[in-house]
C-alpha cells in the first residue's frame, strides 16, 4: 500500500499551469507554496489574489506566493517543477541548491531540450542527482483545471514498474494521493519516457493542426494529422524505450486530441495564426505565455534524426518555423510523400512512388 500523502507541496513556476496545479494541491488538502519568477506576479497576487498568467481564477489565501525560492521549498515534501522546458535545467539547478536531500520532484514541463535532445527527466537526473523523480502529463488546460472541470492525467515514475505492489507504493502513487481530488484524477504509470514523449510531441502536432485550421481546411485533414501524428509520436517513444500502451493513454492520444482540436491551446492558436498568414515572429510577438511546440519542433526533429526516426509532420512544422519553408510547399510535400503501408510491420518495406510525386520532387525531398 502507498504511504500517507505528502503534506507540504512547493510549486516552482507561477505560469498558468503552475498556478492551476497549486490550486489543485490546495483542493486536495495540501499546504501549498508557489514560486513566481516575476516580481509583478508576486505583487499582483498580494494585491488582489490574481495571477496575470491565469487572471480569471482567484488564488486561495492559504497558498503562499513568493519569489524567495528557499522559503518556498522549505519543509516541502514534494516539489512540482512547472517552468517551460527550455528553462528547466537552470531552475532544477537553482532548486537543488536549496532543497533538502531526498525530497522528490515531479516534472510538469512538456518538451525536449534543444541541441542536447534530452528529456526533462534526463535534465533533472543531471542537475538533481539521485533525487526521486516523476513526470505528470495529460490533457489538462490550466484554466479548466483551475475552474474545477473534471480532468484526468498520468503520473509516471520508474519505481512503479514490477507489478501491482510496486505501483501501489511508488512515487507516482504517492503523488496521485497527494494531488488527487474530486475533480482532478491522476493515474499511475511506470513509463516516464512514454509520458514525456507524448507531452513534447503533441505540441508540435497541435501547431500542424492549427495551421490546417488557419488555412480553412476541414475535419478530414485534422483527423489525418492527429492519426499520422500519433504514429510519429509512437515511433519516437518506442525508439527511446517508451511503451506503445502509454502512447494510447492520457499523456499520448488524450493530450493530442485535446490540444489539436481547441483554440484554447496556445500551440493550436499559434499554428492557426500561421495558417492565416502571419509569420512565426508576428504570431508570437508580445506573448508572455509559451507555445512549447514552437521551440520543440526543433528539438523533437533534431532528436528524431539522431535516432533515425521518421517524423514527417514534425519535420514540416520545423521547416516552416525555422527553415523558411512555405506552408503551401510543406502541405504539398506531405501529401505527395511516397505511398506506404499503414501497418507498422509492413511500413518499412512498402514504399511506392506517389502518382504525382514527379510533379514536385524538390518539395517532396524536403520532408
Ligand atoms: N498552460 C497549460 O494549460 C499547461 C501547460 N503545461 C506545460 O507547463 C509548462 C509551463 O507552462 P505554463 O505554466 O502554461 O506557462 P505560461 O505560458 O503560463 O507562463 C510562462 C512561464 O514561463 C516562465 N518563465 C519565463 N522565462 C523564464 C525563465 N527565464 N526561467 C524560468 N521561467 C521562465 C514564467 O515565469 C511563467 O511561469 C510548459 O512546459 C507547458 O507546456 C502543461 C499542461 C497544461
Ligand atoms: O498541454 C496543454 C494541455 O494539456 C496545454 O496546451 P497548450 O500549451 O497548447 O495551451
Amino acid at each position: 500500500m502507498a504511504e500517507a500523502p505528502l503534506d507540504k507541496v512547493a510549486v516552482i513556476g507561477a505560469g498558468a499551469w503552475g498556478t492551476a496545479l497549486a490550486m489543485t494541491a490546495h483542493r486536495a488538502g495540501r499546504r501549498v507554496s508557489l514560486w513566481a519568477r516575476e516580481a509583478d506576479v508576486v505583487e499582483a497576487v498580494a494585491r488582489d489574489r490574481r495571477n496575470p498568467f491565469l487572471p480569471d481564477y482567484p488564488i486561495p489565501a492559504e497558498i503562499a506566493v513568493s519569489g524567495d525560492l528557499s522559503a518556498v521549498v522549505a519543509q516541502a515534501g514534494l516539489v512540482i517543477l512547472v517552468v517551460p522546458s527550455q528553462f528547466l535545467r537552470g531552475m532544477a539547478r537553482a532548486v537543488e541548491a536549496v532543497l533538502a536531500a531526498g525530497v522528490p520532484v515531479v516534472i510538469c514541463a512538456k518538451g525536449i531540450e534543444t541541441d542536447s535532445g534530452k528529456l526533462m527527466s534526463d535534465i533533472v537526473a543531471e542537475e538533481m542527482p539521485g533525487r526521486p523523480q516523476a513526470v505528470l502529463s495529460g490533457p489538462s488546460f490550466a484554466s479548466e483545471v483551475a475552474e474545477g472541470q473534471p480532468t484526468a492525467v498520468t503520473v509516471a515514475s520508474e519505481d512503479a514498474a514490477g507489478g501491482a505492489e510496486a505501483a501501489s507504493s511508488s512515487l507516482a502513487a504517492k503523488i496521485c494521493l497527494a494531488l488527487g481530488n474530486e475533480s482532478f484524477r491522476p493515474y499511475i504509470s511506470d513509463d516516464p519516457v512514454g509520458v514525456e514523449v507524448g507531452g513534447a510531441v503533441k505540441n508540435v502536432l497541435a501547431i500542424a493542426c492549427g495551421i490546417a485550421d488557419g488555412l480553412g481546411m476541414g475535419s478530414n485533414p485534422r483527423a489525418a494529422l492527429i492519426t499520422r501524428g500519433l504514429a510519429e509520436l509512437k515511433r519516437l517513444a518506442e525508439a527511446l524505450g517508451g511503451r506503445r500502451e502509454t502512447v494510447t493513454g492520457l499523456a499520448g492520444i488524450g493530450d493530442l486530441t485535446l490540444t489539436c482540436s481547441s483554440t484554447q491551446s496556445r500551440n493550436f492558436s499559434f499554428g492557426r495564426a500561421l495558417g492565416q498568414g502571419m509569420t512565426p515572429e508576428e504570431a508570437l510577438a508580445g506573448k508572455k505565455s509559451v507555445a512549447e511546440g514552437a521551440v520543440n519542433a526543433r528539438s523533437v526533429t533534431q532528436l528524431a534524426r539522431r535516432l533515425g526516426v521518421e517524423m514527417p509532420i514534425c519535420e514540416a512544422v520545423n521547416a516552416i518555423l525555422h527553415d523558411g519553408l512555405s506552408i503551401r510547399d510543406a502541405v504539398q510535400a506531405l501529401l505527395t510523400r511516397p505511398i506506404k503501408a499503414e501497418s507498422r510491420e509492413l511500413e518499412p518495406h512498402v514504399i511506392l512512388p506517389h502518382p504525382s510525386a514527379a510533379n514536385d520532387l524538390q518539395a517532396n525531398d524536403m520532408v
